[in-house]
């Protein structure tokens, strides 16, 4: 009885000592309209049983009800606020006092930007060129089936990213002979070649890796670091984890020998190509903090974070983007009519930086449907001051996520919302002018998206390559998408397209 009576006054004594500290804070979350929650629980019981895609639903309803603003309450001592309010975004994206996303790569970022550079971007036009022929002969084979695109182009979209990190190799089989990839070959430095090798387990882990995260997100059970390493689930992510980094490290290992040895042995430096042109390993693998070289660790993770935000959110974008296409045929005629004026009749011919910069209408497409299925659904930041948007103000040490997909949708942006008309994005027949802040697939302000032009360059290339040798359609019973957010947006059954070879070979 005692012990009772003693367990009871120290639970009162904390809800007491939580409520008095969290006293301000919680005041003003609670004058923001909220997700139902429940004591104890939180939002979450009103989630529990539900499917990814079926949770995705409910946020979008949560949206639609609750306003531009609101809080989903993960727990009683964690809510998360949710906005599509315009200027709230503008405030939490373009502060440089908000930011909140701690990584080592914060301190190459301007350094990386040269990674960028047009010269650079070029070279990379090739690569993706070669790797879109790869995958147009791969898609022949199915000429007048229907097939999945999301697994053909996020193998198509590893490729490229992987040949960015690793153009320069010389010595290809220290990577190929770590097993994890046998089969790979090497046809322009190294190469992973996920295209021709449909089995990647890098692929297979990294969906692992999405999925976990995301159902961790909505179990409670989950949720408490120290439940979770006893569950099978976390037997799982270890196993996916160990597949990443070790492809990771022997990238990094590889090319770390390659370039001490090439610094010895090398008196020409073109004749290894080692300074043609900086690839962002490369350039993680030179810079330095306070003298001293980032590690081994310290390199993995930016790597990852490129190989990851690098491969996902295009394989999203680019099947989206072919989805819409195959939906609406008069605006995959117009694509198409565009590349044959600009980029010729010979498919064989290397696309240039130039060819793709001059695909205009290809580029409103895809602006478009990063308007409708914006890669990067949702993205956070825990601020750090307060923010004050009319009546609400959302207190310091808050978790914001800004919901690209719901602004994109938002009817008082965007009018008439659900049309797809890639024109609205044409300055020259478009004259509405919208805040910046409204259109922001690559996140803006100080941390927005690093890779934005290599992307669109990216989109543009297997796009372009893929109209230009086929017709896409799509049928009524897939044409209804079931979307999930996990990290990216993704259909929940892959985008199932009809192909047909164009008669032009
Ligand atoms: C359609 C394609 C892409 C979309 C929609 C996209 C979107 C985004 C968004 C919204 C963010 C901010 C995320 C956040 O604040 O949490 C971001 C960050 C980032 N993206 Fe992208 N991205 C794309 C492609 C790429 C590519 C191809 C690369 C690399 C080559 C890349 C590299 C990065 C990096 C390194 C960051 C972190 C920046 C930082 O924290 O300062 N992204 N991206």
């Amino acid at each position: 009885m005692a012990l009772l009576v003693f367990i009871l006054f120290v639970i009162t004594i904390l809800v007491i000592w939580y409520q008095r500290k969290f006293y301000r804070k919680n005041a003003l979350l609670a004058k923001i309209p909220a997700f139902k929650s429940y004591p104890v629980f939180g939002s979450r019981l009103a989630l529990i049983g539900k499917s990814g895609s079926e949770i995705f639903e409910t946020l979008q309803d949560a949206s639609e009800t609750l306003g531009p603003v609101w809080r989903l309450d993960l727990s009683p001592f964690s809510s998360s606020v949710f906005t599509s309010d315009v200027k709230m975004i503008e405030s939490v994206l373009s502060s440089q006092k908000l930011l909140d996303k701690g990584s080592g790569y914060k301190f190459v970022r301007g350094w990386l930007q040269e990674a960028f550079h047009f010269n650079i971007l070029q070279q990379f036009a090739e690569i993706m060129d070669h790797h879109g022929q790869i995958c147009v002969s791969n898609l022949k084979k199915f000429d007048d089936q229907e097939i999945d695109f999301f697994s053909i182009i996020s193998l198509n979209a590893f490729d490229v990213i992987c040949g960015e990190f690793s153009v320069n190799y010389q010595s290809v089989d220290m990577i190929r002979n770590k097993v994890l990839f046998s089969g790979a070959e090497s046809a322009m430095g190294c190469k992973i070649n996920a295209q021709k090798n449909s089995e990647s387990e890098y692929i297979k882990a990294v969906k692992e890796i999405s999925n976990i995260i995301f159902l961790r997100t909505f179990n409670q059970f989950k949720r408490s670091d120290f439940l979770y390493q006893f569950t099978e689930m976390y037997q799982r992510e270890q196993n996916a984890l160990k597949v990443l980094h070790d492809f990771t490290d022997s990238v990094i290992v590889s090319r770390r020998k390659e370039l001490e040895s090439a610094s010895h042995a090398v008196k020409n430096e073109n004749d290894f190509g080692i300074k043609k042109r900086k690839a962002f390993l490369d350039l993680l693998l030179q810079s330095t903090i306070d003298g001293n070289p980032l590690t081994n660790s310290d390199i993995r993770e930016e790597v990852d974070t490129f190989m990851f935000e690098g491969h996902d959110t295009t394989t999203s974008a680019i099947c989206f983007t072919l989805y819409n296409l195959a939906k609406y045929p008069e605006i995959q005629e117009k694509v198409f009519e565009e590349c044959k004026t600009t980029l010729g009749d010979d498919l064989q011919q290397l696309v240039t930086i130039h060819d793709l910069n001059n695909l205009h209408y290809l580029e409103l497409t895809i602006k478009e449907t990063l308007r409708l299925y914006p890669s990067v659904p949702f993205y956070g930041r825990n601020i750090k001051e307060d923010v004050t948007i009319g009546h609400l103000t959302i207190p310091k040490d808050t978790n914001v996520n800004v919901a690209a997909f719901f602004l994109g949708r938002n009817p008082d942006i965007f009018s008439d919302p659900l049309k797809f008309d890639p024109l609205r994005f044409d300055a020259e027949t478009n004259n509405e002018k919208n805040n910046p802040y409204a259109y922001v697939p690559f996140s803006a302000g100080p941390r927005n998206c690093i890779g934005q032009k290599f992307a669109m360059l990216e989109m543009k290339s297997i796009v372009a390559k893929i109209i230009r040798n086929f017709k896409l359609s799509v049928t009524k019973e897939n044409e209804k998408l079931e979307l999930i957010a996990e990290l990216v947006l993704r259909p929940v059954n892959g985008v199932k397209l009809r192909v047909q070879k164009r008669n032009n070979d």
